[in-house]
């Protein structure tokens, strides 16, 4: 016989209500979601993600872009709720999502849906007409109430029926909603979406309260079995006592026994043992510590063992092998036949004589210190290793294996207070090592003076493009990177931490290297008092810029000048290398050496001064050559004395993967620059966390010293030597055709959108100029509206952004623009 039990669980009407309930949630909590984040949404977001792709959301770049997010919802809350208010119905929408709610409820509530179709219908009609009369208006907040389709359909009324029929119909057809359906379904709808949400913080409230009780209750539980097992081990350990007592005991009676006639005498462990404390006392003390005397100190290499305490092992330093760099060939001819000559290493001052001797004294006590403190808090060591480098000691502590790591690095300040030094750092754990890494800093440090480090064989025969020297790791090893595969670097740090200093040895490296066929520099210099030394370079490694007499370019708008020629240098060396049928530079200048292409190097000494006066508009061809320069041998190094997400914005970051640290005020700022903490810990005077971009982890190394006076030897004498003949001018951003990697894939005529004239004449006719007029207009895209509004401020059609008010537009009528225009042509 068939069983009709509808109400029995497993049924499949249970299922189908079931299924229906966990719908309902799950419109519910989309339709929250949504909401929450349209209320969140930021406009500077926009920027952040606006070279996303929606696949790359899980991406690598997709983590550094989401730093800079302000939306709480991340990333996917931004670019929803953009999606919301530019392609959808702007604000508007948050009807239609209280829709969705509402359809979520009644189907958790198993209530008939009527009144949801309703209100869907309702709030849809609504939230057109109101989107569409925003999209009538030009108020400042219109854009984001209308959205796209509001905007579309504004104009298609404005143009069949005209501005103010629009409006009269549209304001009559919100009256009517209001009021008519207003009074059923927004009525019916709010009150169902009033107990909604009511019911839905009750429950929230019911559920958070029942964890709270459960969390109670699993603590109490743990508190318990914590106990019984405390009890069991002190009940073990009286049985050990006790046996451990009976055994001596014997063993005294036996002796008695024995040496029945021998004098009294009584031995530390002949004593009967009372209680573990006393036997603690009658231990006898340690010997003392050895002086280490000076024929121990010389060796490297050398052991330490000191009884009861775990040995020491100290590595021996490593030894670069020294090379002349005057030995190479010196003179060469350039391109142009002109002969040059490379500087003398004999121009760097002669390196101080150094003993490589090391501290004893100070790295005994800071072992001491170190394992004192790691006793107290219970952490017991097998075994230590040390590295002593220019600044600081590496030791490497092999833990017992019950330790844990995240205990040792807990420890950091208060080793830093038991040490008594800053600058400790803790690695935990070492990469690749079964050990925890604790950086103490050296009682005497060392300068490595720039000259030691390129006098090496490492740097003679290097064969990278464009070698630099960083300087010297832990081990002493001398540290050079190649540039052309970095591809740029970021260097950030704090005021007087070593940044210029370190740009110097960068640029001294390369002019040691490279010839000036070889390599050209674009410098960038808006603090005015940091590269004017490489003037000398003028008329052999300074890129010339049209129209500009400056080769160190010191004003931010010149300096977004400067990045735009390079930008478009970087276009037409794209279209070479198509021409030449090869994938980058280096293919390029081996199949065609006589028309090599000398590798480009950009430097910038202070990004924060230019991003303060020019914003986005250099941000912008910054990160174009970050994102696309590689292949064609143009290089970014950008420094920083503000580490802050305003400068190192999110999308910068993402595009410099490989970064310098040097020391900074907080782990804030060391999380800017490198995702991680520690540069806060750094010493400052060139002692730097280098993060490779094709490493998971920073290493320390300490910068080597140039002073200005060895810089101006250098420079200058490469000015003393006849300047080239053909000197490379970068190309106008303006005047050259083409544009083979436009990668926001709109038509451009003479380096300028297609609709540049239109954009002109429509800012000119209304004498406004706002993007969002151009985007309404000319139905442009957010980002491209923007690049109009650059080429139009270019021109000199309308003034330059200035914070939040509203440019100007410069031109009063339209026959001044015909004839700016005509001339532009
Ligand atoms: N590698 C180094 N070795 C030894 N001392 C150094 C090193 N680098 C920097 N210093 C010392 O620190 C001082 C400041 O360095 P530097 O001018 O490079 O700092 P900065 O970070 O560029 O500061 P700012 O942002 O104010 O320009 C130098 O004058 C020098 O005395």
């Amino acid at each position: 016989m068939k069983n009709n039990n509808k109400g029995v669980k497993g049924t499949p009407l249970d299922m189908k209500a079931l299924q229906k309930e966990i719908g309902g949630l799950v419109l519910m909590l989309l339709a929250l979601f949504l909401i929450a984040a349209l209320l969140s949404f930021h406009p500077d977001d926009e920027a952040s993600f606006g070279t996303l792709a929606w696949h790359d959301i899980f991406s690598r770049s997709a983590r550094d872009v989401a730093e800079s997010i302000h939306n709480p919802f991340g990333l996917f809350g931004a670019r929803i709720s953009a999606f919301f208010i530019r392609s959808f119905l702007g604000y508007s929408v948050i009807l239609p999502l209280t829709a969705i709610f509402l359809w979520g409820w009644l189907l958790l509530r198993a209530k008939s849906l009527k009144p949801a179709i309703l209100f869907s219908l309702y709030s849809l009609a609504f939230s057109l007409d109101i989107a569409t009369m925003f999209g009538l208006t030009s108020a400042p907040f219109s854009d984001m109430m209308a959205g796209a389709i509001g905007r579309m359909l504004a104009e298609f009324l404005s143009v069949v029926i005209g501005f103010t029929a629009a409006l009269v119909l549209l304001s009559v057809i919100a009256l009517v909603l209001t009021l008519y359906m207003g009074q059923t379904a927004l009525a019916e709808g709010m009150r169902l979406v009033l107990a909604a949400v009511k019911s839905s913080v009750r429950s929230f409230a019911a559920f958070r309260a029942k964890r709270a009780e459960k969390r109670k209750k699993k603590a109490e539980l743990q508190k318990l079995k914590e106990k019984k097992r405390e009890e069991k081990r002190e009940e073990k350990r009286k049985l050990a006592l006790k046996k451990e007592a009976q055994k001596k005991e014997e063993l005294k009676k036996q002796t008695l026994k024995q040496e029945p006639e021998s004098e009294p005498f009584v031995s530390a462990s002949a004593v009967p043992l009372v209680t573990p404390v006393f036997q603690e006392e009658l231990l006898l003390p340690e010997p003392p510590l050895p002086e280490p005397s000076a024929a121990e100190r010389t060796p490297l290499a050398l052991q330490s063992k000191i009884p009861g305490e775990p040995e020491m092992i100290i590595h021996q330093a490593v030894r670069e092998k020294e090379a002349d760099l005057d030995e190479r060939r010196l003179k060469v001819q350039t391109k142009d036949r002109e002969p040059y000559r490379f500087p003398s290493i004999d121009l760097l001052e002669k390196v101080p004589d150094d003993n490589d001797q090391i501290d004893q004294q100070h790295l005994d006590e800071s072992k001491r210190k170190l394992l004192e403190k790691l006793k107290i808090y219970k952490i017991e060591v097998k075994r230590i290793s040390t590295t002593v480098g220019p600044r600081v000691t590496l030791f490497e502590l092999e833990l017992e294996p019950d330790v844990k790591v995240s205990r040792v690095k807990s420890l950091e300040n208060d080793l830093a207070m038991a040490l008594s030094a800053r600058g400790i750092r803790i690695i935990a754990p070492i990469p690749g090592k079964n050990a925890v890494g604790v950086e103490i800093p050296n009682g005497k440090p060392k300068t490595v003076w720039l000259r030691s480090v390129l006098q090496v064989e490492k740097f003679k025969n290097s064969t990278m493009m464009l070698p630099i020297v960083l300087g010297k790791t832990i081990a002493n090893e001398v540290y050079i990177a190649d540039l052309a595969t970095m591809p740029h670097l970021l260097i950030a740090g704090a005021t007087g931490a070593g940044k210029s200093v370190c740009i110097n040895v960068i640029i001294s490296s390369l002019l040691y290297a490279c010839s000036p066929d070889k390599v050209k520099f674009v410098l960038i210099d808006p603090k005015r008092v940091e590269l004017f030394q490489y003037q000398h370079l003028k008329n052999h490694f300074l890129m010339r810029f049209p129209g500009i007499e400056e080769q160190i370019i010191t004003d931010p708008q010149k300096a977004v000048y400067a990045l735009k020629c390079v930008v478009k240098e970087m276009e037409i060396r794209y279209e070479t290398l198509e021409k030449a049928g090869v994938r980058n530079i280096g293919d390029h200048n081996r199949r065609i050496p006589e028309e090599a292409l000398p590798y480009i190097v950009v430097v910038i000494d202070e990004l924060a001064d230019l991003m303060i006066t020019a914003g986005r508009e250099v941000e912008e061809p910054i990160i174009r050559i970050a994102q696309l320069a590689r292949a064609v041998g143009i290089h970014l190094i950008v420094a920083t004395q503000r580490p802050s997400v305003d400068v190192i914005t999110g999308i910068i970051k993402a595009n410099f993967p490989a970064r310098i640290a040097f020391q900074v005020a907080s782990r804030v700022d060391s999380r800017t620059i490198l995702d991680g903490s520690g540069a806060e810990q750094l010493l400052g005077n060139g002692d730097m966390l280098y993060q490779p971009s094709n490493q998971p982890k920073s290493m320390r190394i300490q910068g080597p010293y140039v002073s200005s006076g060895e810089v101006e030897e250098i420079t200058s004498f490469i000015g003393s030597q006849h300047a080239l003949k053909n000197m490379y001018v970068l190309p106008s951003p303006d005047i050259n055709k083409g544009n083979g990697i436009s990668s926001s894939g709109y038509q451009e005529k003479d380096g300028k959108d297609s609709m540049f004239e239109e954009a002109a004449r429509l800012v000119v006719t209304h004498q406004q100029a706002s993007v969002s007029l151009l985007q309404r207009r000319l139905r442009l895209g957010f980002s491209r509206a923007g690049r109009v509004m650059d080429q139009l401020e270019f021109s000199g059609i309308v003034s330059e952004a200035d914070g939040s008010k509203a440019r100007e537009v410069l031109i009063q009528n339209e026959d001044s623009l015909e004839l700016l225009l005509r001339n532009l042509d």
